[in-house]
Formats: C-alpha cells, sequence, structure tokens
C-alpha cells in the first residue's frame, strides 16, 4: 500500500512553485469540447489524475487531446459522442462539467448521475435548472441524465439558489452557443470562473461580467479553439502557507496570487503569521506562537472550504479555542477523526468544530478523506512528534503535483514508499512457527 511518511520538526525554508489551478484546468478542458473549428492550446496544466480523467472523457467523446510539457492541444472538430459513462464520473464529479458544452454543441447529452462524496451528497439541480430555462428538455433514468435540445440553447435570465461554482460554469458554457443572451444571476465570483471566461472569450464568446455576481453571455453561433494559461492554482498555494506557518519556517511560495488568498492572508495574519507580497509570489512567516481565529467557509471571496482542513491542522497549533464553521458542504469534517488520532482535541457541534490548542500532535497511521484532507493532515505530521503515514493517496494525486518532492525540498523529512502489509497467510504463518 503507497504511504507518505513524514517525520515531524523540521522547519521548511526556501520556495516552492505553484502549478495552474486543477479548479480552473477542468472546465477549461470541457470548455474545449465548444470548438468546432481549429485546436486550443491550454497552458500551465499541472500534471494530476484530475487531468487525466478529463482527458480521457474527452477522448471517449471522440476528441483528439495530447499532453505534453505542461500543456493540452485539444482538437474537438470531428463528429462527436454524446455519453460520459458513471467509469469517469465516479472518479472525478468535474467529469460532469462536459454536459453544458456537448449539449449546446450537438444538442444532446447524456452523463451518468455523479453521486455523493465524502465531503457530502453534492446536488446538480442548479445545473439542470440552468439547461432547463435554456429550453432543453432533462430526463433523469437508469443512473444518467440527458439533456436534449431541437435547434439551439435559448438565452435566459438564471437566478442560482446558491453561487455553485460547477453549475455557473456548465451554464456559462452551454450559453456561448445559446441563441441570444443569458443572465446568471447570483453566479460565483471565484477566481477560477474568470480564467474559465477569459478561456471562453478567446475562443470567439461574449462573456460579461465573470467575476462579479452577475454574468451576461451573448451567444454565438460557432466558437474556435484558442490558446488560454491556466491561472495559479489558489488552493495548492494555501496548502504550502499553511505548511510554512505550522513548521516555524520562512518559505517563498512563487506564483501565488494575492488578490486570490485576500481571506486565507486575512486569517493567517490574524494568527499572526507575516505575509508578504515578493516579486511573483508570496513570502510566509511562521510565528513562534500561534493565535486562536473563528472560520467560516463560503463562496468567494469568503474563505475556501478547500482549505478549511489544512487551516484546522493550523488551529491545532494556536494557543487557545478556535471555531470552524462549514457552511458550504454538509459533510466535510471526516478528517476531524484522523486527527483526533494524531491526539487533535476537536468537538464536532452541528456544521462546527470546535478546536482546543496547543496539542502536542503525535505521530499515528491516518486516512486522507478527501484530497484536503490527506493534504492536512501531512501538515499536520510536519510537525507531529515521530512518524506519521498517511495512506489513500489516490485522493491527494488529485490534487497535488509531486506534493512529497516539493515539501522534501524544502526540507521536510518526508517520503513516499509502498509499504508491503502483511496478509493473514503472512501472519498465520509467523504464529504457527513461533508455536513450533
Ligand atoms: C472541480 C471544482 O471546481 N471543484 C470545486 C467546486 O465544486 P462544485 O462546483 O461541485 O461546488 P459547488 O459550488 O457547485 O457546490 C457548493 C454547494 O452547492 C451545492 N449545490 C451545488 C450545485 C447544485 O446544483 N446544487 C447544490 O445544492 C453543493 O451540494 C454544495 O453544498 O467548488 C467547490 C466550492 O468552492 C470546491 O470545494 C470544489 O473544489
Ligand atoms: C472538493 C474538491 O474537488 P472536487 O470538486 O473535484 O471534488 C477540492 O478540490 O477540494
Amino acid at each position: 500500500m503507497e504511504k507518505i511518511i513524514v517525520r515531524g520538526g523540521r522547519r521548511l525554508e526556501g520556495s516552492v512553485r505553484v502549478e495552474g489551478a486543477k479548479n480552473a484546468v477542468l472546465p477549461v478542458i470541457a470548455a474545449s469540447i465548444l470548438a468546432s473549428r481549429g485546436t486550443s492550446t491550454i497552458k500551465e496544466v499541472p500534471t494530476l489524475a484530475d487531468v487525466f480523467t478529463i482527458n480521457e472523457v474527452l477522448r471517449y467523446l471522440n476528441i483528439d487531446v495530447a499532453f505534453e510539457n505542461g500543456q493540452i492541444h485539444v482538437d474537438a472538430t470531428s463528429e462527436l459522442k454524446t455519453e460520459a459513462p458513471f467509469e469517469y464520473v465516479r472518479k472525478m464529479r468535474a467529469s460532469f462539467l462536459v454536459m453544458g458544452p456537448l449539449l449546446a454543441r450537438v444538442g444532446l447529452s447524456r452523463i451518468a448521475l455523479p453521486g455523493g462524496c465524502a465531503i457530502g451528497s453534492r446536488p446538480i439541480d442548479q445545473h439542470l435548472k440552468g439547461f432547463e430555462a435554456m429550453g432543453a428538455t432533462v430526463k433523469i433514468g437508469n443512473g444518467f441524465i440527458e439533456a436534449k435540445i431541437d435547434g439551439r440553447l435559448q438565452g435566459a435570465k438564471i437566478y442560482l439558489d446558491f453561487p455553485s461554482v460547477g453549475a455557473t460554469e456548465n451554464i456559462m458554457m452551454a450559453a456561448t452557443l445559446a441563441e441570444g443572451t443569458t443572465v446568471i444571476e447570483n453566479a460565483a465570483k471565484e477566481p477560477e470562473i474568470v480564467c474559465l471566461a477569459n478561456y471562453l472569450n478567446a475562443m470567439g464568446a461574449t462573456v460579461i461580467g465573470a467575476g462579479t455576481g452577475t454574468i451576461r453571455i451573448v451567444g454565438a453561433e460557432e466558437l474556435a479553439g484558442a490558446e488560454h494559461t491556466v491561472v495559479p492554482d489558489r488552493i495548492e498555494a494555501g496548502t504550502y502557507m499553511v505548511a510554512a506557518a505550522i513548521t516555524q519556517g520562512d518559505v517563498l511560495i512563487e506564483n501565488a496570487i494575492a488578490e486570490h488568498l485576500r481571506p486565507l492572508i486575512a486569517k493567517m495574519e490574524e494568527m499572526g503569521v507575516q505575509i508578504h507580497e515578493e516579486g511573483q509570489g508570496l513570502r510566509v512567516r511562521g510565528p513562534r506562537e500561534l493565535k486562536p481565529v473563528d472560520i467560516k467557509t463560503m463562496p468567494h471571496p469568503g474563505f475556501p472550504t478547500d482549505l478549511q482542513s489544512q487551516m484546522m491542522a493550523l488551529l491545532l497549533r494556536a494557543n487557545g479555542t478556535s471555531v470552524i464553521t462549514e457552511t458550504v458542504f454538509e459533510n466535510r469534517f471526516m478528517h476531524v477523526e484522523e486527527f483526533r488520532r494524531m491526539n487533535g482535541d476537536i468537538k464536532i457541534e452541528g456544521r462546527s468544530s470546535v478546536i482546543n490548542g496547543p496539542v502536542n500532535l503525535q505521530g499515528a497511521e491516518v486516512a486522507s478523506t478527501d484530497l484536503r484532507a490527506g493534504a492536512a493532515l501531512v501538515l499536520a505530521g510536519l510537525v507531529a512528534e515521530g512518524y506519521t503515514r498517511v495512506t489513500e493517496l489516490k485522493h491527494i494525486d488529485r490534487g497535488y503535483v509531486d506534493f512529497t518532492g516539493k515539501l522534501a525540498a524544502l526540507g521536510a523529512d518526508i517520503e513516499r514508499v509502498n509499504e508491503g502489509v502483511e496478509t493473514t497467510p503472512a501472519k498465520e504463518q509467523s504464529l504457527k512457527s513461533n508455536l513450533a
């Protein structure tokens, strides 16, 4: 079984470069489906399991995708298939982002119904409400969602009940080829939405207002392939910021955009962490003593849920009681149980976790429950006494390029190993020989 083994106690120093954002590159690759002419070149593509998965989905749809040297070339000019089976959607919910572009381009899209996952049930009703408002017929059956339109989608005014990132992206992509203008109200404002809008505009679309709560999309007859560079990953950047702070280190996080990290910077500064913009990045210096803070996760520009578990690791080291309230996902405290195995003093009260610090974290065998939880456990391991072994690395591989290598380069005592697990027959064998 693959594990990350980390021995706590090293102060991190040096610099680390942030990759293109996972949550931006996935919708951007999906948006390439919209180009009926020309080839797209996408730059700053991180080598992540999720990128391989979305590439596979596109290839299944009969699209030519080549991934080399951090760039992806997509040619979607052939006749497209219209179905994405469960094996892809199960691996990665973001596979559902192909629904909007396929529906807009071909008039039909059949995608396996995404299930829930470890962080909550994650419905897709807001995506579907948007497609229906644009005139599509949506049917659910046999584990699939089918959306269909005769002719072109029609521009519509769509108010989202919640500023869902995925629904905003799916509807925005579909609307680029609709007849007339679509207005998305209460739209998500995340930097990844702006990244996608920039790409769509480069393809010939007219998307106005991305990054605000109202996005206006004027439909075009067709879109063409374009060149686009993916925005840096604010969640990866935030993870290394916490790594620097928790180890009382001094780390330059290259390529981190301060503007995208305001909620994290504000909370970390409240805790006593020193953060300065330096060149094209952020320098983070951890103090000897951390102050407790309260955090509530919210849609952007609120505190991101994807940095909640990493901050929990940091708050375990703060001098006093902190409260984290998770408002975005209903079940994103699975890591609490794992932190407890490391001597974390945390109580869950409804949608809040009460963290009593500072604790002396102890190395233990712990499992990633989702990708950010996995990263957070490694962060805790950086300051735990003894060895921490983190399993279920498939989650971490979805969102972090060479997590172990990057932390080791900063001075962490960390390695990724394939440790054999003693099988029952082997155990029986040793019991027998002990008895003999
Ligand atoms: C690939 C990607 O970009 N993933 C990010 C994206 O996920 P994702 O796009 O799935 O997240 P959403 O913003 O859609 O979901 C936020 C909340 O809205 C609910 N909801 C969403 C859609 C819907 O139709 N109905 C509904 O009720 C969800 O269950 C959840 O409680 O944004 C999340 C919130 O910042 C991040 O944690 C994920 O890392
Ligand atoms: C929850 C996340 O991703 P996804 O929506 O792809 O599951 C994440 O990136 O933390």
